[in-house]
Formats: structure tokens, sequence, C-alpha cells
């Protein structure tokens, strides 16, 4: 029996080639397709340069395609080409800030795009589908941790609602179609980068998260970290968020993928992706100076609007209805991305 195709959409980008590389590896024949819009082309090589390092890594082939997905033909052109059994999606616009200077871009890349796909999809008898969703659809928590019974759809940017409104259209869907099984993982703060240090967190420009900020900042890209905050009712005063280790968080893709391939059970499943443990600013701060060495300068300034003082997930169903729990812990995920930003001080672009 051939292994299963999947068609991973955005698998150029941070979380979709670190996914690419554990589907690879647990023996997924894995189609990808990216417009580079947000990840580097590389040189010579017909591969982006994310996934270039992967093939190298794993030994393992990929199949990619430079395609929009909001290009209905590009993607029909795929299914054409290979038969695809499941779509893990990734591709979209994912920067909160930006989303609220320009939200129909984000309307149109996220919403239209997704649903060009799945349009796709069921035109060619695909409905097995695992979608990269936030834990942003949450909005400011209610309760902690948050469970999956949490409202959503209280989102505070055009990026968020982007994630609750592609929810909603999935429920719908599985509503009107026994055929389609969703899963809609939705992941909490991601962080770090596979163990070679060869692929990480590439961001354009200056990073919007904390984490590639410290990194960028330890490695000597930056000056110093604004710590956005201090009198929050927290343990230290900093935000509290729940970091997860990217390589944890494509385990958990992968599983998703074990239980759409076994499953005769179809609808929609949505499960949080975090390790259930809070971190502050600052502890992070510490923590990556432990696992880096290097110093990271920072200064405590005003708030940034829309933070919320605490959100950390409650993991218990992706655990019950996966098999999956997060493993690596902060120092883990701080030892692995200094491993890959001292590797690589400017990202995959190396000058
Ligand atoms: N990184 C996080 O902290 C985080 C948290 C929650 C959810 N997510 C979601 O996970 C997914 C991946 O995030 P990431 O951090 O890897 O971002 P990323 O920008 O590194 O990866 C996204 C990839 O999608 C591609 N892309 C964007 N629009 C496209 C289009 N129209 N057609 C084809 N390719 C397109 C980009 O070129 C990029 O390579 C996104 O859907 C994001 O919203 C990310
Ligand atoms: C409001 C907002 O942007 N939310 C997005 C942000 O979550 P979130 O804001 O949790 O993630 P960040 O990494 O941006 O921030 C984490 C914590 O670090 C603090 N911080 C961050 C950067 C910095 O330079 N200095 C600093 O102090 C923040 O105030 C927060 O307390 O990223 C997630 C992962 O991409 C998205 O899913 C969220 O939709």
């Amino acid at each position: 029996m051939a292994p299963p195709t999947v068609l991973v959409t955005g698998g150029a980008g941070y979380i979709g080639s670190h996914t690419v590389l554990e589907m690879l590896n647990a023996g997924y024949n894995v189609i990808c397709v990216d417009n580079l819009c947000n990840a580097y082309s590389g040189g010579a090589s017909k591969l982006p340069e994310a996934l270039s390092r992967v093939q190298e890594i794993t030994g393992k082939k990929i199949h990619f395609y430079r395609v929009d997905i909001t290009d209905r033909e590009q993607v029909r052109s795929v299914f054409q080409e290979h038969k695809i059994d499941m779509v893990a999606h990734f591709a979209a616009l994912k920067a909160v800030g930006e989303s609220c200077r320009i939200p129909l871009q984000y309307y149109h890349n996220n919403m239209t795009g997704t649903n060009v796909l799945l349009e796709a999809m069921a035109d060619n008898n695909v409905f097995k589908f695992v979608y990269s969703s936030s834990a942003t659809v949450y909005g400011e928590p209610k309760f902690l941790p948050v469970t999956e019974e949490h409202p959503t759809g209280n989102c505070t940017s055009p990026y968020g609602k982007t994630k609750y409104f592609t929810e909603e259209i999935l429920k719908d869907l599985c509503k009107s179609d026994k055929r389609w099984a969703v899963v809609s993982l939705r992941y909490f703060n991601p962080v770090g980068a596979h163990i070679s240090g060869r692929i990480g967190e590439d961001p354009n420009g200056e990073p919007n998260n904390l984490m590639p900020y410290i990194a960028q900042v330890a490695v000597g890209r930056r000056p110093k970290l604004s710590v956005y905050g201090s009198d929050f009712p927290t343990k230290d005063g900093t935000g509290v968020r729940d970091y997860i280790h990217i390589v944890d968080l494509a385990e958990g893709h992968v599983k998703a993928l074990d239980k759409l391939r076994n499953i005769a059970e179809t609808g929609f499943f949505a499960y949080n992706l975090g390790t259930g443990v809070g971190c502050s600013v600052l502890e992070l701060v510490h923590a990556f100076e432990r696992a880096s060495g290097q110093k990271v300068t920072y200064e405590l300034v005003d708030r940034r609007s829309g933070d919320v003082a605490t959100c950390y997930a409650d993991a218990k169903l992706a655990e019950q209805a996966l098999g999956w729990k997060a493993t690596r812990g902060i120092d883990k995920m701080c030892e692995d991305t200094w491993r890959w930003q001292s590797q690589n001080p400017n990202g995959y672009a190396q000058k």
C-alpha cells in the first residue's frame, strides 16, 4: 500500500517546513506549494532554501510548485499532476499589526485562498483537511487554562478574524457534506527550531514576536529588546504565554494526519496545541541567556495595544484524541533557537 500523499500549502514557511520534515520522517509523500511571499527563494535550486535543507536533512524528495493558492488554475493543476490524499494548510498572511493596516489583502489571501483550495479538494474527491488555526480565535481569555470549549470569535484583529471565519466555514462545510473530515489545530505560541540548526524562524524585517526578537538581540542584530508592559497582574508583571516547541507542534500535525488517515469518523474537530505551561517575558529572556551564554539587553516600556496579561492552553483534548503531548520545555526551545540563530545570523539569506 503506497504511503498517503499530503499537499502542504505554505510549506516553505516556518511551521510548514518543520512539519514537512516530520511528515517525511513519518513516511508520508509530500507535495508543497508556496508563493514565496514570506519565504526565502534560495539560490539556483528549484526548491526554496528551507525545503532544500529539509531534503538534505531527511534525504527524502519534496515535490515543490511555486503556486498562489488564490489562483484557481494554479491550484487545480497540482491536483491534476498528483493523486492527493490529504491537505495540510499553512499558507496565510499572519502579521497582526499589518492585518489592521491592509485588512482586504488579509481577507483575500487567507479567506479566498482557503475557499479556492477547498473547492479544488472537493472537485478532486479529497476531503481530509488539517487547518492552521490559532489561539487568537479565543480573543481575550475568559478563563484559564483555555480549553476548546472556550468561546471563539472575539478576535481583536483582521488576521485573527480570518482564522475564526475560516473555522466557521469549515464547520458549515462539514455539516453540509459528511465526507469532510477536518482537524483545526489552534496553535498557542510556536517557537524554536529543528535540532540540526539548519531550519528555523526567519521573519521578514523587524520581528513582531518575542522569541525571534530575543534571538536577534542575542546574536547582535538588534541593540535591545523592548519588554511591552511590566505592570500586568502576573508573577513578574510581564506577559505570560504558552510557548510550544516547533517540533512538538510539527509532531502534532503528523498525529492529526494519522487520525484522518485511519478514521471512518468525519466532521469538524478542533484541538489546542500548547504545553499547558505559562512563561513570562522575563522568564524567557533569562532562559535564553542561560541557553546562549549571551546577555539579552532589554528595556521595560509601555504595554503593546491588544496584548492580554496571560494566555495558556489546556492541551488535554489533543492528548486524548490524537495521542499527542508536547515534550520539549523552555530551555530546549531556547537552546534550539540559539543554535539556528547563531549558525544563521541573517536567517536563510546568508549575506
Ligand atoms: N507562527 C505563529 O506563531 C503562528 C501562530 C498561530 C497560527 N499560525 C498559522 O500557521 C501558519 C503558518 O505560519 P508560519 O509562522 O509558518 O508563517 P510563514 O509566513 O513562515 O509561512 C506561511 C507561508 O505561506 C506562504 N503563503 C502565504 N500566502 C500564500 C498564498 N496565497 N499562496 C501560497 N503560499 C502562501 C508564505 O510564502 C509562507 O511561506 C499560518 O496559517 C499562520 O496563520 C502561526
Ligand atoms: C496581539 C498579537 O500580536 N497576537 C499574536 C501574537 O501572539 P502574542 O502576542 O502572544 O506573541 P508575541 O510573541 O508577539 O508576544 C508574546 C509576549 O511577548 C511580549 N513581547 C513581544 C514582542 C516584543 O518585542 N516584546 C515583548 O515584550 C508581548 O507583549 C507578549 O506578552 O503572535 C501569535 C503567534 O504569531 C499570534 O497567533 C497572535 O495572534
